[in-house]
This record gives structure tokens, sequence and C-alpha cells, in this order.
């Protein structure tokens, strides 16, 4: 795999760093290498949700209502994940399947473990008044997506765009073009994005009116997959 790096001039510090930068294809890749590794693909999800979580809770210590807006991919599969730990922490959890159940076998295995906690799953029209809660996580869609958005994830991303509460976007923000940046019209505009593992060309496109804040997060795979 050909590693690519750009350099990030941080205007605070001034401080330049270099980070790691990969497409959809490279991803999957790493993936692939930690999988073949030890680190399953279901404890590499298990670790973006909870470094989420985590992130979120930093950020937004008085939450709450939580909101997740999850799609039927892996990246629905995230948002399943940070929907449990919030549950747990006693917080009132609202999911929001766009597009029906989830269809990977890790996110549907994640969707599985809601249902025995007190959380509402629900579609989109029988949906709380989400101007009630404190956070939306966008788990629309991740890497996953291609093209424009479709009627079902256009109503998603607007929906989430006109919420009072912070908007969480996992590893992109919905409806952003993981390896051009291409924002489709009506993409989320998030207030935060967690990346995980490496960050994506989307990501260095200086949309910071779409990402919000970029966190990285690590998700537990080895080093030596990156190679
Ligand atoms: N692999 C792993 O183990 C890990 C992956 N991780 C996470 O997974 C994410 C990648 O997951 P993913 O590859 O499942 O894709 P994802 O972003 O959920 O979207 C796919 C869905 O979107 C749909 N779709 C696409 N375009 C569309 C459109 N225009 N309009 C409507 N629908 C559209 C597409 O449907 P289709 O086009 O096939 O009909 C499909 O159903 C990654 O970003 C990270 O968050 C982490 O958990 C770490 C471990
Ligand atoms: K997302």
């Amino acid at each position: 795999m050909k590693r690519r790096w750009i350099y990030c001039d941080n205007l605070f510090t001034r401080e330049v760093q270099t980070v790691r930068v990969v497409t959809t294809a490279e991803m999957k890749q790493i993936e692939k290498r930690a999988d073949e590794t030890g680190v399953s693909y279901q404890q590499m999800m298990e670790n973006a949700g909870t470094a989420a979580y985590k992130v979120i809770r930093e950020k937004y210590p008085n939450l709450e209502k939580m909101v997740v807006i999850a799609g039927k991919g892996n990246n629905g599969g995230d948002g399943f994940v940070v929907a449990r730990l919030a549950a747990m922490d006693s917080m009132q959890v609202q999911v929001i399947l766009i597009e029906g159940a989830p269809v990977t076998e890790d996110a549907a295995a994640n969707f599985e473990k809601l249902k025995c906690l007190p959380v509402k799953i629900t579609d989109m029209d029988k949906a709380w008044n989400t101007t009630e809660s404190d956070v939306i996580v966008d788990a629309l869609y991740g890497t996953g997506f291609h093209g424009e958005l479709r009627p079902a994830g256009k109503l998603a991303c607007q929906y989430m765009n006109n919420q009072a509460g912070k908007v969480a976007a996992l590893d992109i923000p919905s409806g952003m073009n993981s390896d051009t940046g291409k924002a489709a019209e009506g993409v989320t505009k998030a207030d935060i994005t967690v990346v995980f593992d490496s960050y994506k060309y989307a990501h260095a496109e200086n949309r910071d009116d779409i990402c919000g804040e970029i966190v990285l997060e690590n998700i537990g795979i080895p080093e030596e997959c990156h190679a």
C-alpha cells in the first residue's frame, strides 16, 4: 500500500504535524490486516463506538438526551455502540433507523444488543422532537457513502442540521465523499467529527463548516497494519 502524507499547519501553535491520510480502499486493507492479526471487525466497531462516546462525553459533559441517526451499514453499527453506552449511563436514548434494519453482520449484532436496554428504536415518522435532545449522533453514512443523498438520507441530514443540539458525526459527516471530500447537497453539518484510526481525504479539505472540530481516535489497530 502506498502511504501518503499531508502536512497540517496548526494555526494556533504554528506547529507542523505529519499525519496519515488514507483512501477508503486503504482503510479497508488496514482493517483486514487488523482482523487477520487478531483484532476482529466486531472489536474494531466496539472500539470505534467506545472512543466516539468518550469524546462526546468529554466535549458535552451534561448530556441527558441523545438521538442516534443510524444508517444500515457499519457506520450505523458504530452508532449502535454509542447508543448502548449512553443508555448504560442512564441517558435517554432514541435511535432513528433511516433506511431500515442494519444489513452488515457487525452492525446487526450491535443492533440486537440494544433490544434489552431502555432505548427507543424508531423510524423518522415516529421520532421525538429532537429539539429536546442535547446531542445528535450522525451514524448515517461513513466511508461507504457515494454519489448524492437519496430522499430518506437527505431528510435525515436536514433533520440533523435543523436541531438545536450538538451534532457529533462518526468518522465522516453524512453526505461527504471520503476520498474526494465532495459534499452532496444537504450534507450534515457537524459540530464535531470523531475520526477512526486514520484521517480520510475528506478531512484534509478544510471544510470546518461541515466537519466542525475533527478529533482522531485510535480503535486498537496495531501500527504494523498501516505499513
Ligand atoms: N469495516 C469495519 O470493520 C469498521 C468500519 N467502521 C465504520 O464503518 C464505516 C464504513 O462502513 P460501510 O463500509 O458499511 O459503509 P457506510 O459508511 O456505513 O455506508 C454504507 C451504506 O450506505 C449506503 N449508501 C451509500 N451511498 C448512499 C447514498 N448516496 N444514498 C443512500 N445510501 C447510500 C449503502 O447502500 P447502497 O449504496 O449499497 O445501497 C450502504 O448501505 C466507517 O466509516 C466506520 O464508521 C468502524 O466501525 C471500524 C470498523
Ligand atoms: K457519519
